[in-house]
């Protein structure tokens, strides 16, 4: 796309969707010059700042039903969530079986040797019918079935081959005491039948699945990891596999790629919504496509005060959605909007965030995550909270804000502030943050797996100082 072509774009303000995909699904809008001419947009925002707690609880109370289907254990992933329990069908193992390679002998058998009478490897096999008598050992494998009669097994480290032919063994020296049981797994030590191998709710992952497909389970039930679009909205973004030079004002979309890349690390299944221009119909349009992919959409961009953030405009008028909260009192992501309603007689959610890179990240951690987790089935969907020190002072805003930081290995901290006992001392990890803490500035999210909870600042607090024990969101690994 040329610069000119880009200019004349963003100085359009009434453009009209040329665009026929989009255009297609568009239903009829009023003239847009109704409220898009700048002299009546809001000089005050008239969205309540609400605070963080409040978010999160119009999050929870308002978001689609997760959606639950069966697969087979070998389609479980990680990340699904069992729906309800899953409970042993049989022993494992299901007969005794042998836990080394050896010989299959009765342990009180007194006899000097024993003669080799067969072999039972560990393979499909019906037990041999032959019961095994004194004087005699049967040769097995790890996981054989034990033959009938015997009751220990000897490894073949501790036998001495007394006699064969050449070809097969004959007969065997046992050189150790043999205990009655030795070596010997029975029916279900691992697992009974009817034993709740996972509890409703269980989140799998390798070992969950392991264990459900030792159960030859091929009915499990999960719930669906839950899709969502991602979308960026602005004349001025471009897409980042555009190779060319930025005209003046152009901005690479970093924020899609970034989004796309959480919600796939966190197990959910992203869709590429693409960038949307500042219009009332392209943004209907994108989000109307968006929402026959995926019942939620998370955007960026365009939500705060200026004559081209529409977003908010667009969810309420025109797709009709309910606005739970249009602004959060927090930083960063004070612009930061939800929405729900009704597309096609299916509930959605819209996750409508700031356009600043930061803004939109940390946003789409502490609201989009959780809500996709609990809809996919999560009884715990929030951040891991931890207590940490920090290691260097930290001015605190008028907001609450989420400092992006780095854990370092423990150090010994004096816990005497926070506890009676002025003699404990505790070791609690040190948290660095990632330099300057712009919401523009990506830079501040590389490498940190902590969002740390600043407080306000108020007339008693303006400063933590380095040291200070606070909370941390855990949104990285450690
Ligand atoms: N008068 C006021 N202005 C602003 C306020 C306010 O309360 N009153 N709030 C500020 C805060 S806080 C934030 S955060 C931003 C959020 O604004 P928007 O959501 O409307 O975002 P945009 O204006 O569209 O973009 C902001 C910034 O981010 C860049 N951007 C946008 N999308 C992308 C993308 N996909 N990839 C990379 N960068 C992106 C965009 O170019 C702008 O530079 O509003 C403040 N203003
Ligand atoms: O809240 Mo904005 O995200 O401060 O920049």
């Amino acid at each position: 796309m040329g610069c000119n072509n880009v200019i004349r774009k963003m100085s359009s303000s009434s453009s009209h969707v040329d665009n026929g995909s989009i255009a297609h699904h568009l239903p009829s809008i009023p003239s847009v010059s109704s409220f898009l001419q700048v002299v009546h947009r809001h000089r005050i925002s008239p969205w309540p700042a609400v605070s963080m707690e409040e978010a999160m609880t119009s999050i929870e109370n308002s978001m689609p039903e997760g959606r639950c289907k069966f697969i087979p254990a070998t389609l479980a992933k990680p990340g699904h969530v069992l729906v309800s329990q899953v409970v042993a069908r049989s022993n494992v193992p299901e007969y005794h079986t042998s836990t080394k390679d050896g010989y299959a002998v009765i342990a009180a058998d007194p006899s000097p040797t024993r003669r080799v009478v067969g072999v039972q490897v560990a393979a499909p096999t019906t037990p041999d019918a032959h019961t095994l008598q004194l004087g005699e050992c049967i040769r097995v494998c790890t996981g054989s079935i034990l033959p009938h009669g015997a009751d220990a097994v000897v490894m073949v480290e501790n036998t001495i081959l007394v006699q064969h032919d050449g070809n097969e063994e004959g007969v065997i020296e046992v050189k150790t005491t043999v205990k009655k049981g030795q070596d010997v797994r029975l029916p279900g030590a691992d697992i009974k039948e009817g034993d709740v191998l996972l509890e409703a709710g269980t989140v799998l992952g390798p070992a969950e699945i392991g264990i459900l497909a030792s159960n030859a389970r091929r009915d499990i039930e999960v719930y669906r990891r839950p899709r969502v679009c991602v979308m960026s909205t602005g004349n001025e973004i471009l897409d980042c596999t555009m190779d060319e030079q930025l005209c003046p004002g152009q901005v690479r979309d970093s924020n899609r790629p970034q989004l796309m890349a959480l919600f796939r690390s966190r197990g959910f299944k992203p869709i590429d919504a693409g960038i949307v221009p500042d219009t009332r119909e392209h943004l209907l349009g994108g989000l109307i496509t968006a929402f026959r992919y995926s019942s939620v959409v998370v955007t960026t961009g365009g939500v705060s005060m200026g004559e081209k953030d529409l977003m908010k405009e667009v969810l309420e008028k025109d797709l009709k959605f309910k606005i739970h909260f249009g602004r959060v009192w927090m930083k960063p992501g004070l612009p930061a909007t939800f929405a729900t309603g009704m597309v096609d007689d299916l509930p959605c959610a819209v996750f409508a965030l700031p356009g600043n890179p930061v803004s939109s990240f940390v946003c789409a951690e502490l609201f989009a995550v959780p809500a996709l987790r609990k809809m996919g089935g999560y009884l715990k969907p929030h951040h891991t909270l931890i207590k940490v020190t920090l290691a260097n002072s930290l001015k605190l805003d008028s907001r609450p804000e989420y400092a992006r930081a780095i854990l370092r290995e423990p150090s010994a901290s004096s816990a005497s502030s926070s506890s009676s006992d002025s003699s404990s001392t505790v070791f609690l990890p040190t948290a660095y943050t990632t330099g300057t803490q712009c919401s523009s500035r990506l830079l501040s999210m590389a490498g940190g797996n902590l969002l740390l909870r600043l407080p306000a600042r108020s007339s008693e607090c303006t400063e933590l100082p380095a040291g200070t024990v606070i909370d941390a969101l855990v949104v990285g690994a450690l």
